[in-house]
């Protein structure tokens, strides 16, 4: 049996070794600003009752909390990081390269937001700012907006921590988001990584600036093995670049490219499969039985490609140095699994080795996960799932135990 090798140190090598600390956002005022009107643009396919929201959000971090996990709130990080002017002065920036401002509106909100408080800066980077609430807004962009609109617009997506930084192995990769609506979102996991000292000197193995590239299609498949799908978020060419860094750093040994269909049910990676065990995932056969991977390994000083895509199961299996990959199929029958993958029943989070947080609401698929010996911690989720997004994507670790065998 494989054991877990205990670590003090900021990394991760995995998707199951125990979770010892995790970044989580509690969702706040920023979801209040989500309104049938702006709800599309903004990637949520409602309007959540945020009050209820933030319950379901604190019964998820109590379970993690309860079974040994710290848990790091975004926003205390944030607030903190916000007292440093380097920090201060790369959020705010990106806030006002909106080109939609104009010189004028610029820079009455850069003297805006540079009298603000750490803690009422955190809001409005986050929570965004709204016309009416720039009291002393004018030149010819300001008068005419619409009252309604936002002068900074919120970030209600923050919930899913794990698309805007993954770790990966000791190192961070701080993530380029391609949807106009989350862009902005690396602004602050890059100032947090960088200038708060909870992380200070943590390598960083990728750039918001970079090709689009999203946590959600990241999944460290284990020590060595990252998998990385491409679809509507991460490009190819996103791919390409983190597998250049992270095989020539010596992170991973193998990285599979896994194309997934460019539509909003599959938009992540992890929409469609993750790992609920070392050897063991949770999938959606509509999709991931025709889901193939392209394997990429680093020789010399290039890339290597594989000629051939194949089956994304045998060349996982493959790359991880194991028989087979066990395989826990979402749902029942195909509409009900169907239902179940939109609900994010693939979007497990494990804390361990056969020990995964879920929505309660995928009934079959937790029966299944239960079916094939692993534990399942169910979670409210009806308002939050209305971002869809399960436990995986509103969580990024920071701290796992090792993967690897520990060294007898
Ligand atoms: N890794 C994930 N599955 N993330 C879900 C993100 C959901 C978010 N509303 C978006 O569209 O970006």
């Amino acid at each position: 049996m494989t054991t877990s090798a205990s670590t003090t140190v900021d990394a991760a090598d995995s998707e199951v070794g125990r979770l010892r600390t995790v970044m989580l956002h509690r969702p706040g005022p920023e979801l209040k600003r989500l309104t049938p009107r702006n709800n599309d643009k903004l990637l949520f396919d409602g309007v959540p009752w945020v009050g209820r929201a933030q319950d379901e959000h604190d019964a998820f971090a109590g379970t993690l909390r309860d079974h040994g996990v710290e848990v790091l709130y975004l926003a205390d990080l944030l607030t903190q990081t916000l007292s440093g002017d380097d920090a201060r002065h790369e959020c705010v920036e990106a806030a006002l390269s909106d080109p939609r401002h104009g010189d004028t509106l610029r820079d009455v909100l850069r003297s805006h937001l540079g009298g603000l408080h750490p803690d009422d800066l955190a809001q409005v980077l986050m929570a965004g700012l709204a016309h009416e609430e720039l009291r002393s807004g004018r030149g010819l962009t300001y008068r005419l907006m619409d009252p309604h609109d936002f002068v900074i617009d919120p970030l209600p997506n923050l919930l899913f921590t794990r698309d805007s930084s993954v770790r990966i192995g000791d190192h961070v990769a701080v993530t380029s988001l391609a949807m106009a609506a989350r862009r902005r979102e690396t602004s602050l996991t890059s100032a947090i990584y960088r200038h708060h000292p909870r992380f200070a000197g943590v390598p960083e193995v990728y750039g918001p600036q970079l090709e689009n590239l999203e946590g959600g299609d990241v999944l460290l498949l284990g020590p060595g093995v990252v998998a990385v799908g491409t679809g509507e978020r991460t490009t190819p060419a996103g791919v390409e670049r983190l597998a250049r860094n992270v095989l020539s750093g010596g992170l991973a040994h193998t990285v599979l490219a896994v194309p997934i269909a460019q539509d909003r049910a599959t938009m992540h990676l992890d929409t469609v499969l993750t790992m609920v065990d070392h050897d063991a995932i949770v999938m959606y056969p509509n999709v991931a039985d025709e889901l193939t991977a392209v394997a990429l390994r680093w020789s010399g000083d290039d890339l290597v490609v594989d000629p051939e895509p194949a089956p994304f199961v045998e060349a996982a299996a493959a790359a991880m140095g194991i028989d087979a990959l066990r395989i826990v199929e979402t749902g029942l029958d195909p509409v009900t699994a169907e239902r179940e993958q939109w609900d994010d029943g693939n979007n497990t989070l494990a804390i361990g080795p056969r020990l995964a947080v879920a929505y309660e609401r995928n009934i079959e698929t937790n029966a299944r996960l239960e079916d094939a010996g692993i534990e399942v911690l169910r979670i409210a989720g009806s308002e939050l799932g209305s971002g869809r997004g399960g436990p995986r994507c509103m969580s990024c670790p920071i701290r796992r135990d090792s993967a690897e065998p520990s060294p007898s």
